[in-house]
């Protein structure tokens, strides 16, 4: 038998944001770090074990609910994440998946050439599904849908944080429009109405959006009951394509329900430090705690890397004298309008690599240091630090913060690392000492 659920998601930490919620609702879930090769069963140095007497082991291998396969595909050309995607849904397809979730952000992150419309289109070409919805709510982190138009906390996605962000600034909250911007087939809406209704009042709006040629539908919801009534409502789609909210409503559909066992990871040791290439804001409220309780942390300056100095060993020379006394943080978030100046003298993309590999670099020095507690944030600088360090698979472990769980991943050389890659807004103030404080829980 294979899995249930096969899943794409667009970037690394929106990957374990999803793995968690699936994780939190029961299913057991593995997630893959890019589509592994063809002809490959499973990542040969994951310490994911394949069961062969279990009854959901697939044709290849994997013991699992769910798979997720983590893309770095938000920001890359459309074709490229198309391409990918199309990849990663073969591989989960010869996997046996029932039903295909295709994981964007929270905050539809997006530009009128993609990439959610794109590769949704593309997926649903694939698998010949002529309907699919698309919500990136998740309430506990403060994302809704009403009417159309996306919320992050009290205000509009246009008036949040988003507005600035530097690779896709989201200046329009109506995501019937921004979604119709990036395809070819008509977008709808399903209401909050309807979906107060439930799952039978849901269908039979999908039935009637069909009827009027809509391909694709902007679901409402505003609460977790949202999620659970859409859940059961898409019971029957192949395609379901949202954030991770609606990942909560899914396990049910199959019988599924949450079990505290789930989570478990090995114990944790090794020194402890904080990679941060993001600057979102919740991220640079983070930074700012950690800076204010006197800990080591150095700053990586993008004008620096560009003018040729060996930023990368600067900082591994200054976490080498503090790691003993760690967490130490090597980051790269700025305010707005400091990263505009930088992408002003470097140009957007070319600044966010620069930092991205400076950063990846940091954390193998981290690592070959003997860190192995590690915390990332951001989706791309995690895309940059997961593939730096050879990782193929996560297992998902206990939730630190709303969408972000702690994960061990077997390096390379098969010791274990903990890694958590926090998205950029996602966590608590306190959030790069409180994921260490999990920890010694854990271990208590
Ligand atoms: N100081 C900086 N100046 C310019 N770009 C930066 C700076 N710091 C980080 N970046 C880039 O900004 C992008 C941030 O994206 P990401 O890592 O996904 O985090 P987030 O989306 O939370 O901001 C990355 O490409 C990163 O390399
Ligand atoms: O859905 C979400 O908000 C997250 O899972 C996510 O994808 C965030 O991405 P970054 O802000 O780039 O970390």
């Amino acid at each position: 038998m294979g899995i249930r659920l096969g899943c794409i998601a667009d970037d690394f930490t929106g990957a374990t944001d999803l793995a968690n919620n699936l994780v939190r609702a029961g299913m057991r879930v593995v997630q893959l770090i890019d589509v592994p090769p063809a002809g490959a069963d499973r990542p040969a140095d994951t310490d994911i074990e394949a069961d062969a007497d279990t009854d959901t082991d697939t044709d290849l291998g994997v013991d699992a609910d769910a798979v997720v396969i983590a893309l770095k595909s938000r920001t890359v050309p459309a074709a490229e994440a198309v391409e990918t995607s199309l990849r990663a849904l073969a591989w989960l397809r010869a996997a046996g998946a029932e039903q295909i979730y295709f994981k964007y952000c929270s905050t539809f992150d997006s530009t009128p050439a993609g990439n959610i419309g794109p590769v949704t289109e593309a997926l649903m070409d694939a698998i010949g599904a002529d309907f699919t919805l698309a919500t990136p709510a998740f309430p506990d982190n403060g994302r809704t849908v009403f009417k159309g138009h996306l919320f992050v906390g009290d205000v509009l996605l246009s008036e949040s944080g988003m507005r600035h962000h530097p690779l896709t600034p989201m200046t329009d909250p109506n995501l019937v429009s921004v979604l119709g911007a990036q395809t070819t087939r008509p977008v709808g809406l399903i209401d909050h109405t309807t979906v107060a209704g439930g799952a039978e009042a849901i269908r039979a709006r999908i039935d009637a959006l069909r009827e009027e040629g809509v391909g694709i539908a902007i679901a409402d919801a505003v609460s977790d009951d949202d999620l659970l009534r859409l859940g059961s409502a898409v019971r029957e789609l192949p395609l379901v394509t949202a954030g991770s909210g609606l990942a909560i409503g899914l396990p049910a559909n199959w019988g599924i329900e949450p079990s505290p066992a789930a989570a478990q990871l090995p114990p944790a040791g090794g020194h402890r430090a904080v990679v941060s290439g993001s600057v979102s804001v919740a991220t640079n409220r983070q930074v700012q705690e950690f800076l204010d309780s006197g800990r080591p942390a150095f700053s990586v300056d993008p004008l620096r890397i560009a003018a040729g100095e060996d930023v990368a060993g600067q900082a591994l020379d200054f976490a080498e004298k503090h790691l003993a006394d760690g967490p130490v943080l090597v980051y790269s978030t700025e305010a707005p309008d400091t990263v505009r100046t930088v992408q002003g003298r470097l140009g957007a993309a070319e600044a966010g690599e620069l930092v991205e590999r400076t950063l990846a670099r940091v954390a193998r020095g981290l690592v070959a240091r003997g860190v192995r507690q590690l915390v990332v944030a951001g989706g791309e600088t995690s895309g940059a630090v997961v593939q730096e360090l050879g990782l193929t698979g996560l297992r998902i472990g206990p939730q630190i913060d709303p969408g972000v769980p702690w994960c061990a991943a077997a390096l390379p050389d098969g010791d274990t690392l903990h890694l958590t890659l926090k998205s950029g807004n996602f966590g608590g103030p306190g959030f790069f000492t409180d994921a260490f404080a999990l920890l010694d829980e854990e271990a208590s």
